[in-house]
Formats: C-alpha cells, structure tokens, sequence
C-alpha cells in the first residue's frame, strides 16, 4: 500500500472576513463540481460539521441553484456523531437542515450513517457499515480509487478545524491519527463530546483530491499559527491532498502566523 503521508506545501488564502472566505469556498466548490460532472459524471463530496455548514450557505445563491448540476453530488461525511440523525450534535442533521435540504441532491446521494446504528449509539458498527459503504460505490466507479493504493478518493473534502488542532474526530494524543488499516474508524472517548464518533482515517482524508480547510475565528488562531510551524502534534498539521490541500483563513485566524 503506497504511503499517501509526506510533507507537501501548506497553501493559504487570507480573507478580509467570514463572507469573502464563504464566496470563494462557493467558488471553489462550484469549479470543481463542473470539473468533476464534466470529466466523470459524479462529484464526490465530504462536508465535516461545525461552522463550515453556515459557510455553505454561499452555494444557495441563485447563480449555484441554477447552474450546478445537484443530480450529480454524492455527499459523504468525513466523521460524524454517533446520535440519531435527528438530534442538535448530528453533523447530517446540521448539513441537511441548513444546505442539503435547500438543493435538489437526490437523497439517494447522501451516505448519512447507519440510522439503527446511530440510535443505538453503536460506533464500532457505524464505521464498519460506513466503510462498506464506500466500498460498494467504489466498486460502482462513484468514488475513484488513488493510484495503485486501492484507497477511496474523493472529489473534494470541506475541512474544519477546532481550537485544539483537531479535524474530523482526530484528536491530538489520541492514538486514532496513526490508524492506516481502516478507511473509517470509531471512538467512544472523544475529547469533544459528543464522546461516540466515527471518522475518516488520515490515509482516506489524505488522498482526496482537494482538501480545502476553512476556518474563521480568533479562538483558533493559535492552532492556525501551530500548524503553519509545522507542530505536527496537531492532527491538521498532517493535512495534504493529492492534487491541492489548500487553507481558507479569515484574518483573524491567521492573525498569529509567523511572518
Ligand atoms: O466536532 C467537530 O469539530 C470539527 C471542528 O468544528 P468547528 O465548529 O470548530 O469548525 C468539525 O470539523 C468536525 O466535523 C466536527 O465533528
């Protein structure tokens, strides 16, 4: 299995504020969407929770309504919160009330975690299923494969980060970050509760194609300016992609970057 780890370039882009970050994230989104459906038909995409889901809200602009072509996503989740799909922490629940149920993606394109694993709180079996569940659609040829490594790959992941230096649910000093067996793992334990989770592994969020990380705020800044010294302690140190990992940053997350 070919390493898909290594250090490559950090690019970033610093944005006055939260609406030119969320303009450009639409843009960026919106090119790669017509990239994608033109060249295979599909485009793959995989939302985290927290802010970014409010930052989408760009995408719901009539020049994106009417031009995108929905019937083409697939949407996946990089980790989610093993609760019901109705309840306040459920990153589906955050997506589809605020942007998926506002788009004509059919819903059979939206790989939402095993419901009867999600009410019974069952992480070990949500990420077994989730996995299976990428496999099937890379086996449909929906979700490519990188190289020669038999890992999914994704179109084009929206990342988050939280103020500990955490993305998806891996979590600094948790063993989780050095997983490379599975393509999606589960914690009970998580740092940030809701403690039950599952998550992609970093070897799945590293062979995406494009991995854009937005993130906004002062509260972050530290973990922001931790990870352009490249403190590795920080699992979004440890982001690249295979074509471009790229930064979206307001100024006030970038605020304490080395100059
Ligand atoms: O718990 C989570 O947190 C991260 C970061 O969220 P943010 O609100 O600080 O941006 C998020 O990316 C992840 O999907 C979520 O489960």
């Amino acid at each position: 299995m070919a390493s898909v780890l290594g250090k490559q370039e950090r690019k970033k882009i610093v944005f006055p504020s939260k609406n030119e970050l969320s303009e450009a994230m639409a843009k960026y989104t919106a090119n790669l969407s017509a990239k994608f459906c033109k060249e295979r038909g599909y485009f793959t995409l995989v939302l985290s929770g927290g802010d970014l889901i409010s930052w989408l809200s760009e995408l719901l602009k009539p020049v994106y309504q009417e031009s995108i072509e929905w019937s083409k996503w697939h949407i996946f989740w990089v980790d989610e919160r093993v609760v019901p799909l109705d309840h306040k922490d459920s990153n589906y629940k955050l997506a589809f009330d605020g942007f998926l149920s506002k788009v004509s993606i059919p819903i059979a394109n939206i790989y939402a975690i095993d419901q009867d694993c999600a009410a019974l709180g069952d992480a070990k079996g949500a990420a077994l299923l989730y996995e299976e569940c990428i496999k099937r659609l890379v086996n449909r040829n929906i979700i490519r494969t990188y190289k020669s490594s038999g890992f999914p790959q994704f179109d084009l992941q929206l990342l988050g980060m939280g103020p500990d230096g955490h993305m998806a649910s891996l979590f600094p000093g948790h063993y989780l970050i050095k997983e490379k067996a599975n393509l999606v793992t589960y914690i009970t334990d998580s740092p940030k509760p809701p403690p039950k989770r599952i998550t992609f592994t970093l070897p799945v969020i590293n062979c995406a194609s494009y991995n854009l990380m937005a993130v906004c705020d002062e509260a972050q800044a530290d973990a922001v300016a931790k990870v352009f010294e490249d403190d590795f302690d920080l699992p979004s140190a440890w982001l690249t992609a295979d074509v471009e990992a790229i930064w979206f940053l307001d100024q006030a997350a970038a605020s304490k970057i080395p100059k």
